[in-house]
């Protein structure tokens, strides 16, 4: 039995095969505004993404995602909390079964309906899998979706769903600028932390948005419409693809604003 978000096989579950589940650093938490602290050295966030590295679109049975060429430094996200470059690999979601749920990290308890991850890869290390088991390796820029207006930026991944509507499935996706998902203001916080799934490495600086970007809901029931399932199986809707926030075991958590 493979991993997953169901009862038998969900969150509460992975330390089983995954006792890092248990770790000093693992991801998501709730963030505690209250709590962070302002730190005056941390630098606005420097994100330069080239929408012709876009590669493809996949369901990958746990979220779909859209891989980004990775072989040069066309793609970066460099300054804000890390140091050196790293560079665009993937982005993906997570999302609830109900727009009341459905984000991994929580503000003050608030759930958003979903959340934004883009996952970027310290250059210092030569590949994304060597710098995924390094505690430098990863840096994940979190982006929360509300519910609201329309995102128009969002509709033309939705469009690409009927492609990828099972586990496995995947369609070249190009010329996509993620940039045009991103908050007006990127104001963030964060903190070290891990991968939100198996295999949970505790390799990721966390820098987590503080104002999210709208989504309606008509576009989170289109979220909903893609399946865990592969072809052939029981059909199964992509929901609920989310770990919840976990204990912050004394970690500091700092804001880029006052
Ligand atoms: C092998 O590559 C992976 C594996 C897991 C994750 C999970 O960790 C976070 S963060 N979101 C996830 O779904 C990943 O995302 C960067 C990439
Ligand atoms: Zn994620």
């Amino acid at each position: 039995m493979s991993w997953g978000y169901a009862e038998d096989n969900g969150p509460a579950k992975w330390v089983a095969n995954f006792p890092i589940a248990d770790g000093p650093r693992q991801s998501p938490i709730d963030i505690v505004p209250g709590e962070a602290s302002y730190d005056a050295g941390l630098k606005p966030l420097s994100i330069k993404y080239d929408p012709s590295t876009c590669l493809d679109i996949l369901n990958n049975g746990h979220s779909f995602q859209v891989t980004f060429v990775d072989d040069n430094d066309s793609s970066t996200l460099t300054d804000g909390p890390i140091s050196g470059t790293y560079r665009l690999k993937q982005f993906h979601f997570h999302w609830g079964a109900a727009d009341d749920r459905g984000s991994e990290h929580t503000v003050a308890g608030t759930k958003y309906a979903a959340e934004l991850h883009l996952v970027h890869w310290n250059t210092a290390y030569p590949s994304f899998g060597e710098a995924a088991s390094k505690p430098d390796g990863l840096a994940v820029v979190g982006v929360f979706l509300q519910v609201g207006a329309e995102n128009a930026s969002l509709q033309r991944l939705l469009d690409a769903f009927d492609s990828i509507k099972t586990k496995g499935s995947q369609t070249s996706f190009a010329n996509f600028d993620p940039s045009t998902m991103l908050p007006g203001c990127l104001d963030y916080w964060t903190y070290d932390g891990s991968l939100t799934t198996p295999p949970l490495l505790e390799s990721v600086t966390w820098i987590v948005c503080k104002e999210p970007v709208s989504v309606s809901p008509e576009q989170m029931a289109k979220f909903r419409s893609l399946l865990f399932s592969a072809d052939g199986e029981a059909e199964c809707c992509m929901m609920d693809n989310y770990r919840p926030p976990q204990p912050l075991k004394g970690r500091p958590v700092r804001a880029s604003f006052q």
